[in-house]
């Protein structure tokens, strides 16, 4: 079967089986590229509007009966638009059936184009590009990858000559192919980019892993987690879900950034770091892409990977996990809040043969003989529409759920949305509750990319009520307690939802697709223990056993030796004296045998 031939069933099946990415890239029956399916059928969707009218006014249809409407504007779109023209020998009958018509097609084509008021074929590509783009825009959000560059020098490299604007909206807002880009306010080393401005396929930075593309949103997780690695308070760290590891890098380039401020360039390069991320992934194949992105993002020496590990059945008691202080939990969701996953345009068909309908573009020479078949046509359109109705068919689509996993349910009701969406809330639950159950744990953020509050606030209240929290002191993280671009983060979770606690709902942090900030629809909350609750605080001055700047960032001195709060020392001083004494060793220990006043804060270490 012919690439045209693929494309137009798939684009025939309509969106009540999926969205068109995943019925092309879930189909295992394919025999082209799922890739080239994908762009052809996504193309021609853009380009169908214009393509309708040049078919229909080129009577290709009514010369080339063999011809169906879906594949006579793939095939056109092939031969007008795309530079490699129809890619089928051209002996081959569907190329034929379409290049015998070639002077006609291209009349058309150009007529069209005039009509546009487009002097060239590339403004007619900007403008069909600008009209096919439905729903809110979104900008292209760069995480910079700081284990590999900077901020600086990705400006001055891979971003050089963009203009760089104050806003999110000043990107969104202007040309699609603009070269603007915004440094976001809330997340460090995020930037947002014109959506249309880059190629970043071809982009150096992009395939050597200096930069990664992730949503603003997606980023909050690993951010507000603010782990703090080796001799402050976190120790390793669990990514309990991890393919295909954007929120695990994220997590490795936060830690490893913590790292050398404490160390200098070159104490960092000789020393290895004494932290771990533990990263599950249950799903072997999208494993090998975490695999992948972990390797390319420059942070495989720290991070293990559990290839095929099913995080439920981790045994938190395990030895290697003793000193996990923070675990970041993404499972799987609905999905209902990625941007782009209805992503193909409306498909605008000709009619088919005998059944021309009115096309409002280009005035054509044979308007009188149209004007009475179209009443002809619109007549025999009802009466099938009528007919379909009368057969229980009006093909209407039914909603339809895919979640990251890729799975597929068409949903004939509300009633089997709550279904579906009460089955993943209940496993995203069980994730949850065991991750409260790791001994050495005190902090926790649970994420989803979902819009719907059983899978995300009403989660967080049900893990709060659980036996384990209570037992093990787990609470939610307070805004005022948040990182400071998290704190300031306007959107908060719905006070509804959240059983009309307010102050839950706005420790409770969402983002909205629709809403002008550019981000997919997401969901963040974080979790610590009553305890090392306490020691979280920025801002109560009970804050562990180092002194702190106002930030809460523990204060070093050029060597990167903390103080210690309670005898004013340098901890190194305390740490060689016990060394020699044959005391422990860590500097958190050094600290409580010194008599700390803030041994409690550590009874988060305790189970
Ligand atoms: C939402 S995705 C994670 C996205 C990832 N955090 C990121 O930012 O790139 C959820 C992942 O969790 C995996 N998963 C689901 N249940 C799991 C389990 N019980 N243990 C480990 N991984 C699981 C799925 O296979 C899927 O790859």
């Amino acid at each position: 079967m012919s690439l045209y031939h693929e494309a137009a069933g798939l684009l025939t099946a309509g969106s009540s089986s999926g969205s068109l990415k995943s019925r092309v890239f879930s189909n295992k029956e394919l025999k082209s590229p799922p890739a080239q399916i994908y762009a052809l059928a996504l193309e021609s969707c853009k380009w169908s509007a214009v393509l309708k009218e040049v078919i229909e006014n080129a009577k290709l249809l009514e010369a080339e009966r063999k011809l169906t409407p879906v594949l006579a504007v793939l095939l056109v779109h092939d031969f007008l638009v795309s530079k490699t023209g129809i890619a089928l020998p051209t002996t081959h009958g569907l190329r034929a059936a379409v290049e015998r018509h070639k002077a006609r097609l291209s009349s058309e084509f150009t007529r069209a184009r005039l009509w546009k008021k487009c002097s060239t074929v590339d403004a007619l590509k900007s403008l069909v590009e600008d009209e096919s783009r439905t729903g809110p825009v979104h900008p292209r959000w760069v995480r910079i990858n700081t284990l590999a560059t900077t901020l600086d020098d990705q400006l001055d490299k891979t971003f050089k000559g963009f203009e760089v604007v104050p806003s999110v909206r000043d990107v969104i807002e202007g040309p699609f192919s603009a070269k603007r880009i915004c440094l976001d306010g809330h997340v460090p080393n995020l930037v947002a980019v014109s959506p249309g401005g880059f190629d970043f396929a071809k982009a150096e930075a992009y395939r050597t892993g200096a930069i990664i593309l992730q949503d603003k949103a997606s980023c909050f997780p690993a951010y507000l987690l603010d782990p703090r690695p080796e001799d402050e308070e976190d120790g390793d760290v669990i990514d309990a879900c991890a393919a295909p590891g954007n929120k695990t890098t994220h997590l490795a380039a936060i830690m490893d950034e913590r790292r050398g401020l404490r160390l200098s360039g070159k104490q960092q390069q000789q020393q290895q770091p004494g932290f771990k991320i533990h990263a599950f992934e249950k799903d072997k194949l999208r494993a090998k892409t975490l695999d992948r992105m972990v390797k390319l993002a420059g942070s495989d020496g720290f991070t293990v990977i559990n290839a095929g590990q099913d995080f439920m059945k981790v045994d938190p008691h395990a030895a290697q996990y003793s000193k996990v202080g923070a675990l970041l939990l993404d499972p799987s969701c609905s999905g209902s809040g990625i941007v782009g996953r209805d992503d193909a345009p409306e498909l605008h068909l000709p009619a088919a043969a005998g059944t021309a309908t009115a096309s409002p573009g280009p005035p054509d020479n044979n308007k009188k003989k149209r004007t009475k078949k179209t009443t002809a046509a619109v007549t025999a359109q009802k009466k099938e529409q009528q007919k379909r109705k009368r057969e229980g068919d009006d093909s209407k689509p039914q909603p339809v759920m895919v979640d990251d996993d890729g799975e597929t349910t068409v949903l004939g009701s509300e009633k089997e949305l709550q279904a579906r969406i009460e089955a993943l809330a209940s496993f995203q639950l069980s994730l949850l509750l065991h991750a409260f159950s790791f001994p050495a744990a005190r902090k926790i953020t649970y994420s989803t990319c979902s819009v719907h509050a059983g899978e995300n606030e009403h989660v967080v209240v049900k893990a709060l009520a659980s036996e384990v929290a209570r037992q093990r002191g787990w609470k939610i993280l307070g805004r005022e307690r948040q990182v400071r671009g998290m704190q300031e983060w306007p959107v908060r979770g719905s006070v509804d939802a959240c059983g009309g606690d307010d102050v839950l709902a706005d420790a409770c942090i969402r983002a909205n697709r629709d809403d002008g900030n550019g981000v997919m629809g997401f969901f963040v909350a974080a979790f610590v223990r009553e305890g090392a609750a306490a020691a979280e605080g920025r801002s109560d001055g009970d804050e562990g056993p180092y002194v702190r700047d106002a930030e809460g960032r523990i204060v070093r001195d050029e060597d990167g030796i903390p103080t210690l709060k309670a005898t004013g020392e340098k901890a190194i001083d305390l740490y060689c004296q016990e060394e020699e004494e044959g005391y422990p060793s860590s500097l958190e220990d050094a600290s409580r045998r010194a008599g700390s006043a803030d041994d409690d804060d550590w009874g988060g270490f305790e189970d």
